[in-house]
């Protein structure tokens, strides 16, 4: 028995492959992959959107599960607003501008701006039945935008959903702590595979002179992952441009725009449906 089951309360007849636990997998989605951080604030969900639009702009069919359900932030990068529809099978996701499906807890409230003061296990509730009762259509990929850190709900999608692999988003000062070490620990241990590393803000480019300010410092990042045993995807520049698209919601218009923060995002989209290739159709 993994490390995976040990929470689980079905465990009891679990062959390991069969999990009594798992939700079926009524839905027609190839590919599942969380992205996760050690800590907040690090630019998890801007980096969950863009390879979403990234992968979209490949040409794959793409949804985002925002299972960061206390801090939802997907549709606003997006301009989603309003609630969601009951279709006949499930509830049915939004669609952003580009046909990018999403649910998220915001989408499903009155009032968006109301907090949700609710306990872990109501919290991961909501998170199972975002994958039981949301009528997803055929997918290529879904994102699954994690909270922060190694608590509930990030263990929740690792129990039950079929997750093919994990991308972990770091800050270059946060690399080298324990708290990216947990969380590729904990992925570990529920025996799913870290994709890869995404560092965001490791540098800036000076708009006077154009120079490359490593605002961390020396760049050791590549040094880290190889001792961590994991790929190093791309590294994000800090892009205030970048900033001001996602809080107009014009997180796709801002691929329209050539940068080095779109360019290394549709490169690391390129790496993951590479490593997927077989898988997709
Ligand atoms: N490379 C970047 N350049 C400029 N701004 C960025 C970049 N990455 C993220 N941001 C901005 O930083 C803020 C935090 O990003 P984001 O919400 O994606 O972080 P997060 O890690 O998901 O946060 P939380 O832990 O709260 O879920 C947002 O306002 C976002 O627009």
């Amino acid at each position: 028995m993994s490390d995976a089951c040990s929470t689980c309360s079905q465990k009891e007849g679990c062959s390991g492959e069969s999990c009594p636990g798992m939700p079926e997998n009524k839905h027609n989605i190839r590919n599942v992959i969380a992205v996760m951080s050690g800590k907040g604030g690090v630019g998890k969900s801007s980096v969950t959107a863009m390879l979403a639009v990234a992968l979209r702009n490949e040409g794959f069919k793409v949804g985002i599960m925002d299972a960061d359900v206390t801090g939802p932030s997907i549709p606003r990068l997006f301009g989603l607003h309003g609630r969601l529809k009951n279709g006949e099978k499930g509830i049915q996701p939004a669609k952003t501008r580009s046909g990018i499906e999403v649910i998220s807890l915001n989408l499903l409230l009155p009032n968006e701006d109301e907090p949700v003061i609710w306990r872990g296990p109501v919290i991961s509730g909501v998170v199972k039945q975002f994958w039981t009762d949301v009528e997803w259509g055929e997918l290529d990929y879904m994102l699954v935008d994690l909270p922060p850190g190694t608590g509930d709900v990030p263990l929740t999608v690792m129990q039950t959903l079929p997750l093919n692999g994990i991308i972990v988003v770091t800050t270059p000062q946060s690399l080298v702590t324990m708290i990216v070490k947990k969380a590729i620990h904990m992925a570990d241990r529920m025996n799913i595979p870290v994709i890869g590393l995404v560092e965001n803000y490791t540098y800036v480019h000076c708009p006077d002179c154009d120079k490359r300010i490593e605002l961390f410092g020396h760049d050791n990042t590549e040094e880290a992952t190889g001792k961590m045993g994991v790929p190093l995807l791309g590294q994000l520049p800090l892009d205030p441009e970048f900033a001001a698209y996602s809080d107009r919601g014009e997180i796709e218009n801002y691929f329209e725009e050539k940068t080095d923060v779109n360019e290394t995002v549709a490169n690391v989209a390129r790496l993951i449906s590479k490593k997927y290739r077989n898988e997709v159709q």
